[in-house]
């Protein structure tokens, strides 16, 4: 990789879009360089779709300024209209015209029908390996051969930058994998700025250089997949990515004692509601030796008892349910494979300390 900063392709400063009074996009700044994928993250109804769309232009900001390389395309003083912008669309219903063939569906964007829209049509055709259907109408193809004809065509006028809003979602699950990874091998060959929003942890994780964690209109947290799985910002950003256990305490003298042992809380004055969030692969079960269990370690910190509740098995891995003695709390495990433990089992919990997280309680149970 480079070591010299990419400048922005795409550069968003302080948007704001406001509806019946209401900021539903609020102070949303990022930039994104050429042939980087960012993941605008986040529930429905945080504002991603408000965003992208005043990117394209098809929506108005109440304040803040569009760059695209460097040109601001929308601030107090300019504004390009959408066909100007040089960036490209793709919604989650793919929007194909059913009247035009899969060719004349890519080439549309394209000025003029000469032999360099024919081989621009025919590469990307190609690239996502549908060349044997350029004749046939979108009714005749399958959903991910659909997908793959919209993303041709946006793609096909070589688009500065391309917005995908919720691309996979009318995709069958278990294509979507697949497909998500042909499309980003697709745009990282052809070196577009991409802003794909979704709501889907799994997709951000597995198609994002970078992910912007957005909620009720502003963006929380951003960083690489890797940062955001692993160092949430706080006890919401923690949950969105997988189940989370919450052991709750509340601070004496730098300390929070919770039933696996004290935890280091510097920061927090006395008294103050602690959550500490762990993600159940990061518990460690052990077996009851005659009431006893492992001994504590400087990692793990001491173990506690629960009794087995409900054990599933997932496919990938088996969700353990504990009620735990010391405070009737429920904490869950997962443990690769199948460990199938009967209900009413006892056992010991551990857990991995360096993979928690410490912050302030919330509110919530
Ligand atoms: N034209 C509009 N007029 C009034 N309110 C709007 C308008 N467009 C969006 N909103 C509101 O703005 C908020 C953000 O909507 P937006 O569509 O951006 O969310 P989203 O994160 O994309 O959600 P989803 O994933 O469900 O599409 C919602 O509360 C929505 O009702």
């Amino acid at each position: 990789m480079s070591s010299t900063p990419l400048s922005p392709r795409l550069e968003v400063q302080n948007l704001r879009r406001v509806f019946d009074g209401q900021a539903v996009v609020e102070d949303v700044s990022f930039s994104i360089p050429a042939g980087q994928v960012t993941c605008l993250l986040g529930p429905s109804g945080c504002g991603k779709s408000t965003t992208l769309r005043l990117i394209a232009g098809v929506d108005r900001p109440d304040a803040g300024r569009i760059c695209v390389d460097g040109m601001p395309i929308c601030d107090e003083t300019s504004y390009v209209p959408p066909e100007r912008r040089a960036i490209g669309l793709m919604f989650q219903d793919f929007a194909l015209f059913p009247h035009l063939s899969v060719a004349e569906n890519v080439a549309f964007g394209l000025k003029g029908g000469g032999a360099n829209t024919r081989a621009r049509v025919g590469e990307l055709l190609e690239k996502v390996h549908l060349s044997r259907h350029a004749q046939s109408y979108p009714h005749a193809l399958s959903g991910g051969e659909q997908q793959r004809v919209a993303l041709a065509r946006a793609l096909a006028p070589r688009p500065r930058i391309l917005l995908m809003d919720e691309p996979f979602s009318g995709l069958d699950e278990r294509l979507r994998d697949g497909i998500r990874d042909e499309t980003l091998g697709l745009l990282k060959d052809e070196g577009t700025a991409v802003l794909l929003v979704t709501h889907e942890p799994h997709e951000a994780m597995r198609m994002a250089d970078e992910i912007l964690l957005m909620r009720a209109g502003r963006i929380v947290q951003r960083g690489a997949p890797y940062n955001l799985y692993n160092a949430p910002v706080d006890r919401a950003a923690a949950a969105f990515f997988s189940d989370i256990n919450v052991l709750k305490g509340r601070v004496r003298g730098a300390l929070t004692p919770t039933p696996f042992g004290d935890f280091l809380t510097p920061g927090h004055p006395d008294g103050t509601e602690i959550d500490i969030v762990i993600r159940p692969q990061h518990l460690k079960i052990d077996f009851d030796r005659a009431g006893r269990g492992p001994n504590p370690t400087a990692q793990d910190g001491t173990p506690a008892r629960g009794i087995v509740e409900r054990a599933r098995f997932l496919g990938r891995e088996s969700l353990v349910e504990f009620r735990m003695e010391v405070d009737g709390s429920v904490l869950r495990a997962s443990v690769p494979n199948v460990f199938l433990p009967k209900p009413g089992t006892p056992m010991w919990l551990m857990i991995r300390r360096d993979r928690c997280f410490v912050f302030p309680a919330t509110g919530r149970a």
